[in-house]
C-alpha cells in the first residue's frame, strides 16, 4: 500500500487539525464540521496531484491557452455518519465525481469492548473501471474500512483505489496493509500514537460522528 502522510510539512492543514482535536472548541459543532470539510478540500487537492489529466485548449477573450483537466471518472464513497462532511470537502473540488454512501457501525453484541462491524445501507454509483475514493475521517482499528471495502468489491473492480482518512492509528494502518491490495493508496492527514482499550485513537479527537452531528441515543 502506498501511504501519503500529509502533515509532515507545516501548512494551514496543521492549523485545522489542531482545531478539530481541541476540546476547548468542541462545543462548536459547526466549526468542527467546517474544519473537517476544509481538511477534505486540502486532501482532495493533494490527491489530485496523483490523478491523470488530459490536455485541453481553452478560449480566453484574448486568445487560446492549452491546459489540463482531470481525465479520471471519480467515485467518492463515504462511510456514515462521520464521513459526510469529509465527503463535502472532496466534492467541493471534484465537481463531476459520482458518489456513494455506505453505513458502518460498531456492534457490541456482549455490551463489552468486543465489537464487529455491521455494513447495511449502500447507495453508490458504478465503481467498475472507475477511480474509487473511500472517505472516513477516522482510521482506528481499520475494521470499518475493510468491511466496507469488501462489500464494495462485490460490485466491481475500480481502476484505482484511494482511501482518505484524517487521523489514523498505527494499528489501523497495519490492519489495512494486511487486508487491502498493495495497489491501494492511503492518504492520511495525521498519524497518531495508539488505540486505547475502547479502540479509540489517542490522542485523536474523540468521537468524530458525535462531534459533527451530536450524541447518539
Ligand atoms: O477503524 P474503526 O475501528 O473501524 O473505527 C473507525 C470508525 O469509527 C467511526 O465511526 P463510528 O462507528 O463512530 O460511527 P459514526 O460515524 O456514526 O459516529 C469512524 O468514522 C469510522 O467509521
Ligand atoms: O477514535 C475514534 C475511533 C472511532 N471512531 C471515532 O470517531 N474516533
Ligand atoms: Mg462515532
Amino acid at each position: 500500500m502506498q501511504i501519503h502522510h500529509l502533515s509532515e510539512t507545516n501548512s494551514v492543514l496543521n492549523h485545522f487539525l489542531g482545531q478539530i482535536r481541541n476540546v476547548n472548541v468542541h462545543n462548536d459543532s459547526m466549526r468542527f464540521r467546517r474544519n473537517i470539510e476544509r481538511i477534505g478540500e486540502i486532501m482532495a487537492y493533494e490527491l489530485s496531484k496523483n490523478l491523470h489529466y488530459k490536455e485541453v485548449e481553452i478560449q480566453t477573450p484574448l486568445g487560446t491557452k492549452k491546459t489540463s483537466e482531470i481525465k479520471d471518472q471519480l467515485v467518492l464513497c463515504s462511510i456514515l455518519r462521520a464521513g459526510l462532511t469529509l465527503h463535502m470537502g472532496f466534492l467541493n473540488y471534484f465537481d463531476s465525481a459520482q458518489n456513494g454512501f455506505v453505513s458502518a457501525y460498531r456492534h457490541h453484541p456482549n455490551n463489552d469492548d468486543y465489537f464487529d462491524i455491521l455494513v447495511e445501507y449502500q447507495a453508490i454509483a458504478d465503481i467498475n473501471d472507475n477511480y474509487l475514493l473511500l472517505l472516513d475521517p477516522m482510521l482506528a482499528t481499520g475494521q470499518s474500512i475493510v468491511a466496507v471495502f469488501n462489500k464494495l468489491m462485490e460490485r466491481g473492480t475500480p481502476k484505482e483505489i484511494h482511501i482518505a482518512v484524517i487521523i489514523a492509528a498505527p494499528e489501523g494502518i497495519a490492519y489495512l496493509e494486511k487486508h487491502l491490495p498493495d495497489s491501494c493508496h492511503l492518504w492520511i492527514a495525521s498519524i497518531d500514537e495508539k488505540l486505547n482499550e475502547h479502540s479509540y485513537i489517542v490522542p485523536g479527537l474523540g468521537d468524530a460522528g458525535d462531534l459533527a452531528y451530536g450524541n447518539k441515543l
